[in-house]
Protein backbone atom coordinates (compact mmCIF):
# COMPACT_ATOMS: atom_id res chain seq x y z
CA UNK A 1 0.00 0.00 0.00
CA UNK A 2 1.05 3.59 -0.65
CA UNK A 3 0.00 7.05 -0.73
CA UNK A 4 -0.77 9.38 -3.52
CA UNK A 5 0.76 13.00 -2.09
CA UNK A 6 -1.02 15.83 -1.41
CA UNK A 7 -0.50 17.93 -4.30
CA UNK A 8 -1.52 14.83 -6.67
CA UNK A 9 -4.76 15.85 -8.37
CA UNK A 10 -7.63 13.17 -8.74
CA UNK A 11 -9.90 14.14 -11.50
CA UNK A 12 -12.70 13.43 -14.19
CA UNK A 13 -12.92 13.81 -17.44
CA UNK A 14 -15.28 14.79 -20.17
CA UNK A 15 -15.65 16.51 -23.75
CA UNK A 16 -18.46 19.48 -24.79
CA UNK A 17 -19.90 17.67 -27.66
CA UNK A 18 -20.14 14.14 -25.70
CA UNK A 19 -22.07 15.75 -22.75
CA UNK A 20 -23.36 19.14 -23.00
CA UNK A 21 -26.49 18.84 -25.25
CA UNK A 22 -28.04 22.11 -26.00
CA UNK A 23 -26.79 21.76 -29.49
CA UNK A 24 -28.17 24.76 -31.07
CA UNK A 25 -28.56 27.17 -27.99
CA UNK A 26 -27.40 30.45 -26.77
CA UNK A 27 -26.24 30.82 -30.51
CA UNK A 28 -24.27 27.30 -30.89
CA UNK A 29 -23.90 26.65 -34.61
CA UNK A 30 -23.16 23.05 -36.12
CA UNK A 31 -19.86 21.64 -35.28
CA UNK A 32 -18.93 18.49 -38.10
CA UNK A 33 -20.27 15.75 -35.38
CA UNK A 34 -23.53 17.15 -35.24
CA UNK A 35 -23.77 16.68 -39.09
CA UNK A 36 -21.57 13.26 -39.16
CA UNK A 37 -24.65 11.89 -37.04
CA UNK A 38 -27.04 13.10 -39.28
CA UNK A 39 -25.18 10.89 -41.73
CA UNK A 40 -26.87 7.44 -42.58
CA UNK A 41 -24.54 4.73 -40.92
CA UNK A 42 -21.82 6.88 -39.54
CA UNK A 43 -22.91 6.08 -36.16
CA UNK A 44 -24.75 3.55 -34.16
CA UNK A 45 -28.75 3.84 -34.64
CA UNK A 46 -28.21 7.16 -35.88
CA UNK A 47 -27.54 8.59 -32.83
CA UNK A 48 -26.38 12.57 -31.76
CA UNK A 49 -25.47 14.84 -29.08
CA UNK A 50 -28.13 17.33 -29.49
CA UNK A 51 -29.31 16.49 -26.21
CA UNK A 52 -26.55 14.00 -24.77
CA UNK A 53 -26.49 14.28 -20.81
CA UNK A 54 -27.41 18.15 -20.67
CA UNK A 55 -24.50 18.94 -18.62
CA UNK A 56 -25.33 22.23 -20.34
CA UNK A 57 -28.50 23.25 -18.30
CA UNK A 58 -27.35 20.21 -15.24
CA UNK A 59 -23.92 21.46 -14.45
CA UNK A 60 -24.25 22.85 -11.16
CA UNK A 61 -25.59 19.14 -10.01
CA UNK A 62 -22.66 17.85 -11.93
CA UNK A 63 -20.31 19.82 -10.06
CA UNK A 64 -22.01 19.13 -6.73
CA UNK A 65 -21.83 15.19 -7.33
CA UNK A 66 -17.78 16.09 -8.20
CA UNK A 67 -17.42 18.11 -4.79
CA UNK A 68 -19.19 15.19 -2.64
CA UNK A 69 -17.32 12.48 -4.32
CA UNK A 70 -13.92 14.90 -3.19
CA UNK A 71 -13.20 15.15 -6.36
CA UNK A 72 -9.87 17.84 -7.21
CA UNK A 73 -10.00 18.95 -10.80
CA UNK A 74 -12.50 18.61 -14.03
CA UNK A 75 -10.83 18.09 -17.18
CA UNK A 76 -13.91 19.18 -19.95
CA UNK A 77 -13.67 21.08 -23.33
CA UNK A 78 -14.87 23.83 -24.61
CA UNK A 79 -17.11 23.59 -27.79
CA UNK A 80 -15.75 26.13 -30.17
CA UNK A 81 -19.25 26.21 -32.27
CA UNK A 82 -20.18 28.54 -29.12
CA UNK A 83 -17.28 30.48 -29.19
CA UNK A 84 -17.28 31.02 -32.93
CA UNK A 85 -21.14 30.28 -34.63
CA UNK A 86 -19.99 31.37 -37.58
CA UNK A 87 -16.04 32.72 -39.23
CA UNK A 88 -14.85 36.05 -37.33
CA UNK A 89 -17.90 35.84 -35.51
CA UNK A 90 -17.62 35.84 -31.68
CA UNK A 91 -20.33 34.92 -29.61
CA UNK A 92 -20.20 36.18 -25.98
CA UNK A 93 -23.22 34.18 -24.77
CA UNK A 94 -21.01 30.82 -25.58
CA UNK A 95 -18.37 32.02 -23.40
CA UNK A 96 -21.28 32.82 -20.63
CA UNK A 97 -21.63 28.99 -20.17
CA UNK A 98 -18.07 28.05 -19.36
CA UNK A 99 -17.84 31.22 -17.13
CA UNK A 100 -20.65 29.76 -15.39
CA UNK A 101 -19.57 26.80 -15.53
CA UNK A 102 -15.42 27.40 -14.43
CA UNK A 103 -17.61 29.67 -11.62
CA UNK A 104 -19.32 26.97 -10.07
CA UNK A 105 -16.09 24.80 -10.34
CA UNK A 106 -14.14 26.98 -8.37
CA UNK A 107 -16.63 27.49 -5.90
CA UNK A 108 -16.35 24.20 -4.92
CA UNK A 109 -12.57 23.81 -4.34
CA UNK A 110 -12.08 21.93 -7.71
CA UNK A 111 -9.79 22.51 -10.33
CA UNK A 112 -10.64 23.30 -14.19
CA UNK A 113 -8.40 21.43 -16.98
CA UNK A 114 -9.63 23.08 -20.08
CA UNK A 115 -9.53 20.92 -23.19
CA UNK A 116 -9.42 23.78 -25.93
CA UNK A 117 -10.39 21.55 -28.94
CA UNK A 118 -11.60 17.67 -28.23
CA UNK A 119 -13.18 16.99 -32.23
CA UNK A 120 -16.03 19.55 -32.21
CA UNK A 121 -14.76 21.70 -35.45
CA UNK A 122 -17.12 23.93 -36.29
CA UNK A 123 -18.79 23.13 -39.57
CA UNK A 124 -18.21 26.46 -41.43
CA UNK A 125 -14.38 25.66 -40.48
CA UNK A 126 -15.06 22.49 -42.46
CA UNK A 127 -16.81 24.31 -44.58
CA UNK A 128 -13.40 25.65 -45.58
CA UNK A 129 -11.45 23.07 -45.70
CA UNK A 130 -11.43 22.08 -41.96
CA UNK A 131 -8.21 21.06 -41.07
CA UNK A 132 -7.05 20.20 -44.56
CA UNK A 133 -6.56 23.89 -44.96
CA UNK A 134 -3.60 25.41 -43.45
CA UNK A 135 -5.65 29.18 -43.01
CA UNK A 136 -7.31 27.13 -39.80
CA UNK A 137 -4.39 27.64 -37.83
CA UNK A 138 -5.22 31.29 -37.96
CA UNK A 139 -9.23 30.68 -37.34
CA UNK A 140 -7.77 28.74 -34.19
CA UNK A 141 -5.66 31.49 -32.97
CA UNK A 142 -8.47 33.80 -32.83
CA UNK A 143 -10.36 31.57 -30.84
CA UNK A 144 -7.99 30.59 -28.48
CA UNK A 145 -7.31 34.29 -28.18
CA UNK A 146 -10.99 35.11 -27.22
CA UNK A 147 -10.46 32.37 -24.45
CA UNK A 148 -7.10 32.97 -22.97
CA UNK A 149 -8.42 36.34 -22.79
CA UNK A 150 -11.84 35.84 -21.33
CA UNK A 151 -11.21 32.86 -19.04
CA UNK A 152 -7.70 33.41 -18.47
CA UNK A 153 -8.35 34.49 -15.17
CA UNK A 154 -10.30 32.09 -13.53
CA UNK A 155 -8.82 28.57 -15.62
CA UNK A 156 -5.32 28.10 -15.02
CA UNK A 157 -4.18 24.46 -16.95
CA UNK A 158 -5.06 24.44 -20.69
CA UNK A 159 -4.76 21.56 -23.36
CA UNK A 160 -4.53 22.75 -26.76
CA UNK A 161 -6.13 19.51 -28.30
CA UNK A 162 -7.29 16.28 -27.56
CA UNK A 163 -5.54 13.19 -29.41
CA UNK A 164 -4.14 14.64 -33.17
CA UNK A 165 -4.03 11.06 -33.62
CA UNK A 166 -7.60 10.84 -33.87
CA UNK A 167 -8.18 14.09 -35.52
CA UNK A 168 -6.16 13.15 -38.55
CA UNK A 169 -5.45 9.76 -38.87
CA UNK A 170 -8.76 7.81 -37.13
CA UNK A 171 -10.72 10.77 -38.98
CA UNK A 172 -9.02 11.09 -42.47
CA UNK A 173 -7.40 8.04 -43.31
CA UNK A 174 -9.17 5.58 -41.01
CA UNK A 175 -12.98 7.17 -41.77
CA UNK A 176 -14.08 6.25 -37.93
CA UNK A 177 -15.16 9.83 -36.88
CA UNK A 178 -16.16 13.15 -38.37
CA UNK A 179 -15.32 14.06 -41.16
CA UNK A 180 -15.10 10.35 -41.86
CA UNK A 181 -12.59 10.84 -44.78
CA UNK A 182 -10.26 7.78 -46.41
CA UNK A 183 -7.43 9.19 -47.63
CA UNK A 184 -3.62 8.73 -45.88
CA UNK A 185 -2.55 12.04 -48.15
CA UNK A 186 -5.26 14.19 -46.36
CA UNK A 187 -4.68 12.46 -42.56
CA UNK A 188 -0.96 13.53 -43.20
CA UNK A 189 -1.77 17.13 -43.92
CA UNK A 190 -4.17 17.73 -41.13
CA UNK A 191 -1.98 15.80 -38.55
CA UNK A 192 0.51 18.56 -39.49
CA UNK A 193 -1.87 21.72 -39.50
CA UNK A 194 -3.17 20.26 -36.12
CA UNK A 195 0.21 20.60 -34.30
CA UNK A 196 0.71 23.91 -36.30
CA UNK A 197 -2.74 25.04 -34.51
CA UNK A 198 -1.56 23.42 -31.38
CA UNK A 199 2.07 25.41 -32.04
CA UNK A 200 0.36 28.67 -32.65
CA UNK A 201 -1.78 28.17 -29.05
CA UNK A 202 0.76 27.64 -27.41
CA UNK A 203 2.42 31.34 -28.77
CA UNK A 204 -0.36 33.27 -28.05
CA UNK A 205 -0.58 31.32 -24.60
CA UNK A 206 3.20 32.51 -23.91
CA UNK A 207 2.03 36.29 -24.87
CA UNK A 208 -0.88 36.57 -22.92
CA UNK A 209 -0.98 34.17 -19.71
CA UNK A 210 0.77 34.86 -16.74
CA UNK A 211 3.32 32.09 -15.59
CA UNK A 212 1.35 30.65 -13.22
CA UNK A 213 -0.99 29.46 -16.19
CA UNK A 214 0.17 25.85 -17.95
CA UNK A 215 -0.46 24.88 -21.51
CA UNK A 216 -0.15 21.61 -22.70
CA UNK A 217 -1.18 18.99 -25.16
CA UNK A 218 -2.83 15.58 -24.78
CA UNK A 219 -1.94 12.62 -26.96
CA UNK A 220 -3.27 8.55 -26.74
CA UNK A 221 -0.17 6.79 -26.50
CA UNK A 222 0.35 2.76 -26.85
CA UNK A 223 2.82 0.55 -26.04
CA UNK A 224 2.93 -1.88 -29.21
CA UNK A 225 4.41 -5.40 -29.04
CA UNK A 226 5.26 -7.41 -32.10
CA UNK A 227 3.23 -10.75 -32.09
CA UNK A 228 5.87 -12.85 -32.57
CA UNK A 229 9.75 -12.00 -32.39
CA UNK A 230 10.09 -12.58 -36.08
CA UNK A 231 12.14 -9.93 -38.58
CA UNK A 232 8.58 -8.93 -40.20
CA UNK A 233 6.38 -8.39 -36.82
CA UNK A 234 9.16 -6.55 -35.16
CA UNK A 235 9.30 -4.47 -37.89
CA UNK A 236 5.76 -3.81 -38.29
CA UNK A 237 5.86 -3.05 -34.71
CA UNK A 238 8.51 -0.45 -35.03
CA UNK A 239 5.73 1.20 -38.00
CA UNK A 240 2.99 0.70 -35.46
CA UNK A 241 4.73 2.60 -33.09
CA UNK A 242 5.83 5.26 -35.58
CA UNK A 243 1.84 5.57 -36.71
CA UNK A 244 0.67 5.73 -33.24
CA UNK A 245 3.24 7.20 -30.94
CA UNK A 246 6.40 8.46 -32.68
CA UNK A 247 4.53 10.81 -35.21
CA UNK A 248 3.40 13.25 -32.49
CA UNK A 249 5.87 12.67 -29.88
CA UNK A 250 8.43 13.58 -32.14
CA UNK A 251 7.61 16.65 -33.59
CA UNK A 252 6.89 17.56 -30.10
CA UNK A 253 9.86 17.12 -28.08
CA UNK A 254 12.41 16.55 -30.71
CA UNK A 255 11.88 19.11 -33.05
CA UNK A 256 11.47 16.50 -36.28
CA UNK A 257 9.14 14.26 -37.77
CA UNK A 258 10.26 10.56 -37.74
CA UNK A 259 12.65 10.14 -40.47
CA UNK A 260 10.78 6.41 -41.20
CA UNK A 261 7.42 7.47 -41.55
CA UNK A 262 7.94 10.41 -43.15
CA UNK A 263 9.45 8.11 -45.47
CA UNK A 264 6.97 5.85 -45.69
CA UNK A 265 4.22 8.57 -45.99
CA UNK A 266 6.27 9.91 -48.15
CA UNK A 267 5.14 6.88 -50.65
CA UNK A 268 1.61 8.03 -50.25
CA UNK A 269 1.28 11.49 -49.07
CA UNK A 270 2.62 14.58 -50.39
CA UNK A 271 4.61 15.80 -47.60
CA UNK A 272 6.04 19.08 -49.21
CA UNK A 273 3.32 21.22 -47.00
CA UNK A 274 6.17 21.15 -44.09
CA UNK A 275 7.82 24.81 -44.38
CA UNK A 276 10.49 26.87 -42.52
CA UNK A 277 9.55 27.83 -39.02
CA UNK A 278 6.58 25.04 -39.06
CA UNK A 279 8.54 22.26 -36.68
CA UNK A 280 10.08 25.47 -34.03
CA UNK A 281 6.43 26.49 -33.56
CA UNK A 282 5.52 22.90 -33.27
CA UNK A 283 8.19 21.89 -30.85
CA UNK A 284 7.77 24.99 -28.35
CA UNK A 285 8.65 23.99 -24.70
CA UNK A 286 5.10 22.85 -23.05
CA UNK A 287 4.04 22.94 -19.15
CA UNK A 288 3.04 19.47 -19.02
CA UNK A 289 2.23 16.83 -21.40
CA UNK A 290 -1.45 14.85 -20.86
CA UNK A 291 -1.43 11.17 -21.51
CA UNK A 292 -4.78 8.74 -22.80
CA UNK A 293 -3.59 4.94 -21.69
CA UNK A 294 -6.33 2.50 -22.46
CA UNK A 295 -4.93 -0.68 -24.10
CA UNK A 296 -1.84 -1.86 -25.67
CA UNK A 297 -1.21 -3.33 -29.55
CA UNK A 298 0.02 -6.26 -30.61
CA UNK A 299 0.64 -6.14 -34.44
CA UNK A 300 1.63 -8.64 -36.43
CA UNK A 301 3.15 -8.10 -40.32
CA UNK A 302 0.37 -7.09 -41.98
CA UNK A 303 -0.54 -6.74 -46.12
CA UNK A 304 -2.81 -3.88 -46.38
CA UNK A 305 -0.16 -1.95 -48.75
CA UNK A 306 0.77 1.06 -46.38
CA UNK A 307 1.46 0.31 -42.69
CA UNK A 308 1.39 -3.09 -43.52
CA UNK A 309 1.24 -3.73 -39.71
CA UNK A 310 -2.18 -5.49 -38.42
CA UNK A 311 -3.31 -5.70 -34.72
CA UNK A 312 -4.31 -9.21 -33.75
CA UNK A 313 -7.11 -10.23 -31.39
CA UNK A 314 -5.09 -11.22 -28.00
CA UNK A 315 -6.80 -14.29 -25.54
CA UNK A 316 -7.08 -11.69 -22.23
CA UNK A 317 -9.40 -9.78 -20.42
CA UNK A 318 -11.01 -6.87 -22.53
CA UNK A 319 -13.39 -4.16 -22.04
CA UNK A 320 -17.09 -3.43 -24.02
CA UNK A 321 -14.79 -1.34 -26.66
CA UNK A 322 -13.06 -5.19 -27.31
CA UNK A 323 -9.71 -3.13 -25.56
CA UNK A 324 -7.54 -5.88 -24.09
CA UNK A 325 -6.93 -4.51 -19.74
CA UNK A 326 -2.94 -3.94 -19.92
CA UNK A 327 -2.24 -1.85 -16.79
CA UNK A 328 1.57 -3.11 -17.55
CA UNK A 329 1.63 -0.70 -20.45
CA UNK A 330 0.21 2.37 -18.59
CA UNK A 331 3.70 2.28 -16.41
CA UNK A 332 5.52 1.19 -19.78
CA UNK A 333 4.57 4.42 -21.64
CA UNK A 334 4.79 6.50 -18.59
CA UNK A 335 8.70 5.50 -18.34
CA UNK A 336 9.37 5.59 -22.15
CA UNK A 337 7.97 9.16 -21.92
CA UNK A 338 10.23 10.20 -18.87
CA UNK A 339 13.21 8.44 -20.31
CA UNK A 340 12.87 9.59 -23.79
CA UNK A 341 10.75 12.74 -24.68
CA UNK A 342 9.81 14.12 -21.65
CA UNK A 343 12.53 13.82 -18.82
CA UNK A 344 11.13 15.60 -15.68
CA UNK A 345 8.03 17.82 -17.64
CA UNK A 346 4.95 17.38 -15.30
CA UNK A 347 2.84 14.40 -16.48
CA UNK A 348 -0.57 14.04 -16.22
CA UNK A 349 -2.82 11.12 -17.17
CA UNK A 350 -5.93 13.15 -18.97
CA UNK A 351 -7.92 9.84 -19.63
CA UNK A 352 -7.81 6.15 -18.49
CA UNK A 353 -11.45 4.08 -18.05
CA UNK A 354 -13.42 1.42 -19.58
CA UNK A 355 -16.60 0.87 -20.83
CA UNK A 356 -18.70 -2.34 -19.53
CA UNK A 357 -21.87 -3.29 -19.64
CA UNK A 358 -23.46 -1.34 -16.93
CA UNK A 359 -27.03 -2.18 -15.54
CA UNK A 360 -29.36 -0.87 -12.79
CA UNK A 361 -29.96 -3.67 -10.10
CA UNK A 362 -32.48 -4.24 -8.39
CA UNK A 363 -31.10 -2.28 -5.31
CA UNK A 364 -31.18 0.49 -7.57
CA UNK A 365 -27.14 0.52 -7.29
CA UNK A 366 -24.92 0.00 -10.56
CA UNK A 367 -22.16 -2.36 -9.39
CA UNK A 368 -19.91 -2.27 -11.49
CA UNK A 369 -16.95 -4.08 -10.00
CA UNK A 370 -14.95 -4.81 -13.25
CA UNK A 371 -14.95 -1.60 -13.08
CA UNK A 372 -13.48 -1.06 -10.25
CA UNK A 373 -10.76 -3.65 -11.11
CA UNK A 374 -9.71 -1.80 -13.56
CA UNK A 375 -9.22 1.48 -12.17
CA UNK A 376 -7.10 -0.12 -9.57
CA UNK A 377 -4.76 -2.16 -11.44
CA UNK A 378 -4.01 0.95 -13.57
CA UNK A 379 -3.99 3.49 -10.52
CA UNK A 380 -1.36 0.90 -9.09
CA UNK A 381 0.81 1.40 -12.26
CA UNK A 382 0.31 5.21 -12.33
CA UNK A 383 1.86 4.81 -8.41
CA UNK A 384 4.32 2.35 -9.46
CA UNK A 385 5.70 4.92 -12.16
CA UNK A 386 5.77 7.81 -9.47
CA UNK A 387 7.31 5.55 -6.49
CA UNK A 388 9.93 5.18 -9.37
CA UNK A 389 10.87 8.62 -10.02
CA UNK A 390 8.18 9.68 -12.47
CA UNK A 391 6.89 13.64 -12.00
CA UNK A 392 3.00 12.22 -12.50
CA UNK A 393 0.49 15.34 -11.35
CA UNK A 394 -3.02 13.92 -11.64
CA UNK A 395 -5.36 11.32 -12.92
CA UNK A 396 -8.41 12.13 -14.50
CA UNK A 397 -10.78 8.90 -14.66
CA UNK A 398 -12.91 8.93 -17.86
CA UNK A 399 -15.50 9.54 -17.86
CA UNK A 400 -17.18 11.76 -14.97
CA UNK A 401 -21.06 10.26 -16.45
CA UNK A 402 -21.63 8.03 -19.54
CA UNK A 403 -21.98 10.06 -22.38
CA UNK A 404 -21.98 10.08 -26.47
CA UNK A 405 -19.22 7.58 -27.16
CA UNK A 406 -18.88 9.07 -30.67
CA UNK A 407 -19.60 6.61 -33.21
CA UNK A 408 -20.75 3.63 -30.55
CA UNK A 409 -23.44 6.39 -30.03
CA UNK A 410 -25.01 5.58 -26.08
CA UNK A 411 -23.98 2.17 -26.68
CA UNK A 412 -20.79 2.38 -24.81
CA UNK A 413 -20.84 3.28 -20.94
CA UNK A 414 -17.49 4.48 -19.45
CA UNK A 415 -18.90 6.73 -16.76
CA UNK A 416 -18.27 6.23 -13.01
CA UNK A 417 -21.86 8.03 -13.11
CA UNK A 418 -24.55 5.93 -14.55
CA UNK A 419 -26.85 8.41 -16.93
CA UNK A 420 -30.67 7.32 -17.43
CA UNK A 421 -30.87 9.04 -20.45
CA UNK A 422 -34.66 8.74 -20.41
CA UNK A 423 -34.65 10.96 -17.51
CA UNK A 424 -31.18 12.23 -17.88
CA UNK A 425 -30.98 10.62 -13.93
CA UNK A 426 -27.36 10.36 -12.37
CA UNK A 427 -26.76 7.21 -10.27
CA UNK A 428 -23.37 6.98 -8.55
CA UNK A 429 -21.76 3.37 -9.60
CA UNK A 430 -19.77 1.51 -7.27
CA UNK A 431 -17.01 2.63 -8.92
CA UNK A 432 -17.89 6.32 -8.47
CA UNK A 433 -17.81 5.10 -4.46
CA UNK A 434 -14.69 3.55 -4.64
CA UNK A 435 -13.03 6.86 -6.28
CA UNK A 436 -13.93 8.81 -3.56
CA UNK A 437 -12.96 5.99 -1.00
CA UNK A 438 -9.61 6.24 -2.70
CA UNK A 439 -9.77 10.05 -2.79
CA UNK A 440 -9.90 10.90 0.62
CA UNK A 441 -7.62 7.77 1.98
CA UNK A 442 -4.90 8.55 -1.32
CA UNK A 443 -3.55 4.76 -0.68
CA UNK A 444 -3.94 2.35 -3.24
O1 LIG B 1 -13.37 5.95 -26.17
C1 LIG B 1 -13.33 6.52 -24.90
C2 LIG B 1 -12.70 7.91 -24.95
C3 LIG B 1 -13.53 8.94 -25.71
O2 LIG B 1 -14.84 8.98 -25.19
C4 LIG B 1 -12.83 10.30 -25.57
O3 LIG B 1 -13.59 11.36 -26.10
C5 LIG B 1 -11.49 10.27 -26.30
O4 LIG B 1 -10.62 11.29 -25.84
C6 LIG B 1 -10.85 8.92 -26.19
N1 LIG B 1 -9.69 8.58 -26.72
C7 LIG B 1 -9.53 7.25 -26.51
C8 LIG B 1 -8.37 6.47 -27.01
N2 LIG B 1 -8.27 6.65 -28.43
C9 LIG B 1 -9.18 6.13 -29.32
C10 LIG B 1 -8.81 5.11 -30.15
C11 LIG B 1 -9.71 4.62 -31.07
C12 LIG B 1 -10.99 5.14 -31.15
C13 LIG B 1 -11.35 6.18 -30.32
C14 LIG B 1 -10.44 6.67 -29.39
C15 LIG B 1 -10.59 6.78 -25.82
N3 LIG B 1 -11.39 7.83 -25.62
Amino acid sequence: MSDFNKDFLFGVATASYQVEGAYNEDGRSMSIWDTFCRQDGKVYKGHNGDVACDHYHLYKDDVKMMKDLGIEAYRFSIAWPRIFPEKGHYNPKGIDFYKRLTDELLKNDIKPFVTIYHWDLPQWADDLGGWLNREVVDWFGEYVSKLFNELGGYIRNWITLNEPWCSSFLSYFIGEHAPGHKDLGEAVLVSHNLLLAHGKAVEIFRDINSSDSKIGITLNLNEVFPATDSPEDKAAARIADGFQNRWFLDPIFKGEYPKDMLELFGKYAKTDFITDGDLKRISQKLDFLGVNYYTRAVVKKGNDGILNAEQIDVDNEKTEMGWEVYPESLYNILMRLKNEYTFDLPLYITENGAAYKDVVSDDGHVHDEKRVEFLKKHFKQAKRFIDDGGNLRGYFVWSLMDNFEWAHGYSKRFGIVYVDYETEKRILKDSALWYKNLISTRTI
